[in-house]
This record gives C-alpha cells, sequence and structure tokens, in this order.
C-alpha cells in the first residue's frame, strides 16, 4: 500500500541578497513520519521548515500540505503546530492560559477546551502544573508546554526547530525519547529540525541530510549512516577514516585501490558514493571507513578472521571513553582511529598488532 504524502516542497528556490538559500529543494514527508531536516549551520534547515510553516516567501516553487496547494496561503491558515528552540510561551499566562488561548482563538467550546488541555498536559506529563507562569518552570518542562501547546490545537503537522538545543545533555536524552513516543502516540505527522547526528539518528523515521541549500541524501537512518551516497553526507554523519590511491583493478563485485608503497586494499564496487560513479584503472580514489568497523588481533596469536583487507599496524594511542575503546593506530603510515568494545592485557602503545576490515565496510569516492 502505498503512503500519501502530507508535504510535498516542489522546486523550492529561495534568494536572499546575493545568498541562494534554498537552491531546488524536492522533499516529500509520508503520513506519521517523522522526519528530520539534519545538517550543518546555515545549511537551510530553518529556511526549508519556514517554507513549510509559510514564514518564508519563496521565490520558486510550489508547498503542499495533504495534496493542497499551499504556496500562497498564510501560515495561520496551514493547519501547523510549532515549536521553536527558544521558548515561546507567554510569560504572562500561566500553563493553562498558554495551551488555552490557541483552542479560544479557533472558538473551541469551553468544556471541550478543558478536556484537550487536561489529556495535552497528560501526554508531555505536566499534569497538576496548570497553574504556573512559565517563570516558575525548568527549561525541559517549558518546551514540554510549547509541545503540549502545539499538539492541543490538533495540528495536520507537527514543526519543531531545534527544541531541545537549551537543555542539557540529559534533559535533551530524556525528552528527545518522550517526543519519539508522544509522537507516535499521536500519529501526527512531524519534521524535526537538529544538527545534531545522533539526535536524528535515534528519533527519525527518515533523515535528510541538507548542505548548502540543497539536499545530499534521503533515507532511514540506517541507510544514511551504513549507505550514505556523498562524501558530505558520510563525514558529516559521523566519525571516519580516510585514505588516498589509485584504481588497480574493477570488476562489478570488488575494486582493488593501490596506496602509495603499493599496498592495496578491496572495496566492494556497490559502495560507491558521489555523483561520479565511472571507475577507471588509475583514478585517484579516497577512501573512507568507520573506526568501529575495525578489527584489531593480536598477529600470528588468534584463530583467523577472514578478512580481505588485513594489514599490520601499532598502537600509538589508547583513550577510555567508558562504553568503548578509542585506539589509534598507525597503518600506512597515518594514524588510524579504531573503536573496540574492549582491550587484551597485552594491547599497549607500541603494541604490534593486526587490523583488518570488510571490503562491505569502506566507501569510496573519485578524487
Ligand atoms: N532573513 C535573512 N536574511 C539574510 N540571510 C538569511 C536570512 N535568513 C536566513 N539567511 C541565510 O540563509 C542561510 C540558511 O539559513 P537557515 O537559518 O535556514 O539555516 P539553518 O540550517 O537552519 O542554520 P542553523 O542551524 O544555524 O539554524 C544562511 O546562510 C543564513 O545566513
Amino acid at each position: 500500500m502505498q503512503v500519501a504524502n502530507d508535504v510535498e516542497l516542489k522546486g523550492v528556490y529561495k534568494q536572499i541578497g546575493r545568498n541562494v538559500i534554498l537552491n531546488g529543494i524536492n522533499l516529500q514527508v509520508k503520513q506519521g513520519e517523522l522526519l528530520t531536516l539534519l545538517g550543518p549551520s546555515g545549511c537551510g534547515k530553518t529556511s526549508t521548515l519556514n517554507t513549510i510553516a509559510g514564514f518564508l516567501d519563496i521565490d520558486k516553487g510550489e508547498v503542499f500540505i495533504k495534496g493542497k496547494n499551499v504556496t500562497n496561503i498564510p501560515p495561520y491558515k496551514r493547519g501547523l503546530g510549532m515549536v521553536f528552540q527558544t521558548y515561546s510561551l507567554f510569560p504572562h499566562m500561566t500553563v493553562y492560559e498558554n495551551l488555552d488561548f490557541g483552542l479560544s482563538l479557533r472558538k473551541v467550546p469551553k468544556e471541550e477546551r478543558r478536556k484537550r488541555i487536561e489529556q495535552a498536559l497528560e501526554l508531555v506529563k505536566m499534569s497538576g502544573l496548570e497553574k504556573r507562569y512559565p517563570r516558575e518552570l525548568s527549561g525541559g518542562q517549558r518546551q514540554r508546554v510549547a509541545i503540549a501547546r502545539a499538539l492541543v490545537v490538533q495540528p495536520m503537522l507537527l514543526l519543531l526547530d531545534e527544541p531541545l538545543s537549551n537543555l542539557d545533555a540529559k534533559l535533551r536524552y530524556e525528552l528527545r525519547a518522550e517526543i519519539k513516543r508522544l509522537q507516535k502516540e499521536v500519529g501526527v505527522t512531524t519534521i524535526f529540525v537538529t544538527h545534531d547526528q545522533e539526535e536524528a539518528l535515534s528519533l527519525s523515521d527518515r533523515i535528510v541530510v541538507m548542505n548548502k541549500g540543497t539536499i545530499e541524501q534521503v533515507g532511514t537512518p540506517t541507510e544514511i549512516y551504513e549507505h550514505p551516497c556523498t562524501e558530505f553526507v558520510f563525514q558529516f554523519i559521523g566519525k571516519s577514516n580516510q585514505f588516498e590511491g589509485k584504481v588497480k583493478t574493477i570488476d562489478s563485485r570488488m575494486i582493488c585501490v593501490e596506496l602509495e608503497g603499493n599496498t592495496q586494499i578491496f572495496i566492494e564496487s556497490k559502495n560507491m558514493m558521489g555523483s561520479n560513479r565511472s571507475y577507471s584503472i588509475g583514478d585517484r580514489v579516497k577512501l573512507y571507513i568507520r573506526p568501529e568497523k575495525l578489527t584489531i588481533q593480536e598477529q600470528e596469536s588468534e584463530p583467523e578472521i577472514f578478512y580481505y583487507n588485513k594489514y599490520n599496524a601499532s598502537i600509538v594511542q589508547m583513550n577510555y571513553l567508558g562504553s568503548a575503546w578509542e585506539i589509534e593506530l598507525l597503518l600506512f603510515r597515518k594514524r588510524v582511529q579504531v573503536l573496540q568494545p574492549f582491550v587484551k592485557s597485552d594491547w599497549k602503545i607500541g603494541a604490534e598488532v593486526t587490523v583488518g576490515w570488510n571490503p562491505s565496510d569502506m566507501m569510496i569516492v573519485k578524487k
């Protein structure tokens, strides 16, 4: 069954002065999904959200909400709930009055309003605090109320612009899990802006990675992390080690790349990134691999795990991170990061080890 799109952006273009801030954005948001817009500062996340909300006047393109062209419809007629980074509650109103505001504007009958406010506060675990003023609430509590206020009007879409960025790490983590839970409970199509990759990976049904006013990739968190389409996505979404070399052989399954010093590395051919994917022998390429995809073994000591890529290296640094060890190796005369869940007693700085990885875990892009 095909899921309907709740939002569709077609060829959205916006220029302010000489700065092109949205450069041909095409995007579909499915009914009921939680979609995040992820990317570095200034890439156009907020501008995309504001285009959907109707706060940004676009130069070209169209915006559809629930199949209706809303490009020229003002924000207050688009049926949206919004939560911003800074607490946007009315300071002179109590929690109850903050939630009641939008309902009374919509002329919802009084009894119905009371019921909906109670339900919304229960949903965000704020029951009992109706009479408090925003100044009497913690940052996390204020954002809960802001979310309840956005939801109480039963919006067609919920738009959240970095709602957790002013909170401390622990609170961010807690509220993130709650947003995920309540979004599924309510089922409202949600668009969430963040520049935090971990937040995007843990929250989203799908992630849109943006760069310089364009969309680099749209995919599920695992697609984005495991199969990035471009070098930008690979580097933005996690840690990476990089090597450079020349294509030595190539077939439909495997590419062999030769590094300086005649070292050969194998990469699966399907792991090509970037727009130019026609490779020839002699092409200069960059190779990428994430630290957790590398495995350290002691030299000649334990039963072999079969890897196509297996090399001698030496340990130059060991950092304990609590949940894992970050080990730096000297490999092909470069410092390379490896993330291991444990260390063996004879892994010490200066120790010689073997490091291996699977060709399916390495990505390749043309230089
Ligand atoms: N009113 C404006 N006038 C001029 N330039 C603007 C205006 N609004 C946004 N921009 C520019 O448009 C680009 C995109 O801004 P936008 O706020 O959409 O980015 P963002 O990805 O949300 O960034 P951040 O994570 O820092 O909020 C930036 O280069 C920004 O400087």
